[in-house]
């Protein structure tokens, strides 16, 4: 009972449980509340010198009481937030060798090809339903982690649990360990990972298409996301899999659906149709270009034809401006992919067009970065934003904070206030909202799992966009509710992605089912049995 996170009490056993499981010289004489156990915690979070050091303890603190850990989550999501997710988690990631201490989740590695459904036949796993899985590649804007990124799945399901009150029992962190390609993490004595660079191409397909059929079998009906892969297998992966288990992908569509929902929001105040807007979005990768084709469905639902949705789009990438004459440009790219005979009376010097050339010349009203490039969004660039426009919205979306386009405060700054802000880590600064699809997975998993749906479809994240644009604001100043929330965000949004799912024909529970009182009956709190 003391050493499984799932039962332990600490020293809340009453007097009566102590009699009965025998844990009397175990504990200290001193029976606790919850709320005493949370204060304990607290000065101890409020003595330490670093957030790393809180991250650490946070997640020891979860391996050893996961009611305790959820209840200190719970009671000030704003501060504990950036503690055991974004930003502190990508330092989590880069050191996690150094700090594992116990068990949590599986980690399937490439040697263990063979094992994976012996490993997932474990009866600890019986109540599963929900699996965050990640091969390490992209964590967050610090690249490969390897094993190391296995902080990503724990940080995304504690939020499962906080958000969207998924049992702990029922989440499963999965680090498919195919090796690493970073050479700093390989060489360490203390990595705990595959010493071996990545398996790529039919020996990775192979061993993911294993993977999946063992889920598939083990755990029918578990919903399935996969998180921070590298842009060409985020997208490889979502196609080929979509249709056979219920699985989404969350840089691509997850983040989709909070740009667009926090861009809804921000043309409600500035009054500015959406159709009028004119959006560069700077890094056309998994999360960038999975904005673009949101965005262009819903210009689409606003009135345009296809083609002219997609003229109101840019996209810059590591060539400049994303252009149909680039040769082998990836998919996703090409599919926005600009005229070059558009630039005919464009004003720029002759060579590779910039974020700047093309902000001048297109005078964005939306900007949005999904780059990991520090700094990218510089004082040329927005000031030449802020002359085109009277409300710029720009977001930049990079995490961690390292890896951010621009600091919110400079982009106040150099546009006199003007500026509608959004970014992907919280920075504290007054009417910044935080743009991060930590508004949207949680209220999409609840909502798919409630409907008992067989997929997710793209109608069920615009349901979720077009509610997160519609909840209000925290009053502040910023476009969406606040942190603290973020639990009446994933019910709203889960009443509708699971109302969309039986208009989209993949639901198997019956409407009545579907009710917020229903949905909300479903959602565990952290208190003990
Ligand atoms: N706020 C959120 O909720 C959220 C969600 C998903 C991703 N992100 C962040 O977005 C970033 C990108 O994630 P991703 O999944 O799209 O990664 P990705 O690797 O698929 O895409 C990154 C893109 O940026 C491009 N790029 C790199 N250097 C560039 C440069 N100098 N100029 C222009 N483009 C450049 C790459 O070519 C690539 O197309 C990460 O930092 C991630 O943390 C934030
Ligand atoms: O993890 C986050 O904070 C958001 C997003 O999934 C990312 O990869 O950056
Ligand atoms: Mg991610």
């Amino acid at each position: 009972m003391l050493a499984d996170p799932l039962t332990n009490k600490g020293t809340a056993f009453t007097a009566a449980e102590r009699d009965a499981l025998g844990l009397h010289g175990l504990l200290p004489p001193h029976v606790g509340t919850l709320d005493s156990q949370i204060a304990r915690r607290r000065r101890v979070l409020d003595g330490m010198a670093d957030d790393f050091h809180r991250y650490a303890f946070l997640r020891e603190l979860q391996d050893s009481n996961e009611v305790l850990f959820h209840a200190l989550v719970q009671a000030d999501l704003p501060r504990l937030l950036p503690l055991v997710y974004t930003p502190t988690v990508g330092e989590g990631c880069e050191r996690f060798s150094e700090i594992w201490r116990r068990p949590r989740g599986l980690f399937l590695s490439y040697p263990n090809r063979t094992r994976i459904a012996d490993i997932l036949a474990d009866p600890a796993l019986d109540r599963v339903k929900v699996i965050v899985v990640s091969d390490g590649e992209r964590i967050l804007g610090l690249g490969d982690q390897g094993a190391g990124g296995m902080g990503i799945p724990i940080g995304k399901l504690a939020l499962y649990t906080a958000c969207a009150g998924i049992h702990p029992a029922e989440v499963l962190p999965i680090l498919l360990d195919v090796g690493t390609d970073n050479a700093a993490r390989r060489d360490d004595p203390l990595y705990v990972g595959w010493r071996n660079p990545r398996i790529r191409g039919a020996e990775y397909d192979a061993f993911v298409e294993d993977f999946v059929a063992a889920v598939h079998a083990r755990f029918p009906g578990v919903l399935l996301q996969w998180e921070d892969f590298a842009g060409k297998n985020a997208y490889d992966l979502l196609e080929r899999y979509r249709g056979r288990l219920l699985s989404f992908n969350d840089d691509i569509q997850g983040t989709a659906a909070t740009a667009t929902g926090t861009l809804l929001a921000a043309i409600r105040r500035t009054g500015q149709p959406l159709t009028d807007q004119r959006i560069v979005l700077f890094g056309a990768g998994a999360a960038g270009s999975g904005i673009a084709e949101m965005l262009v469905r819903a210009l689409i639902a606003a009135g345009l034809d296809e083609a002219a949705a997609r003229q109101r789009i840019w996209a810059v990438d590591r060539d400049g401006l994303v252009l149909s004459d680039i040769p082998r440009l990836p998919p996703q790219q090409a599919a926005l992919a600009r005229d070059p005979t558009e630039l005919a009376g464009w004003t720029m010097a002759p060579g590779r067009i910039g974020l700047l050339e093309t902000v001048v010349n297109v005078r964005p009203t939306v900007l949005i970065g999904a780059s990991g490039q520090m700094g990218a969004f510089g004082e040329p660039v927005i000031r030449a934003m802020a002359a085109g426009c009277e409300r710029p919205v720009i977001f930049p979306l990079s995490n961690p904070i390292s890896r951010a386009e621009a600091h919110p405060a400079d982009l106040l700054a150099w546009t006199g206030g003007r500026a509608l802000v959004g970014t992907g880590s919280p920075f504290g600064v007054a009417g910044v909202t935080q743009v991060n699809n930590v508004y949207i997975f949680p209220g999409v998993g609840l909502g798919a799992l409630a409907a008992g749906a067989t997929a997710v479809t793209d109608g069920m994240f615009m349901a979720a966009a077009e509610t997160l644009g519609s909840l209000g604001d925290a009053g502040d100043g910023s476009l969406l509710p606040p942190i603290t929330a973020l639990r009446a965000v994933a019910l709203r949004i889960a009443v509708a992605v699971a109302a969309q799912a039986v208009r989209d024909g993949v639901a198997t529970m019956p409407a009545d089912a579907l009710a917020a009182e229903r949905i909300a009956a479903q959602m565990w709190l952290p208190v003990y049995d």
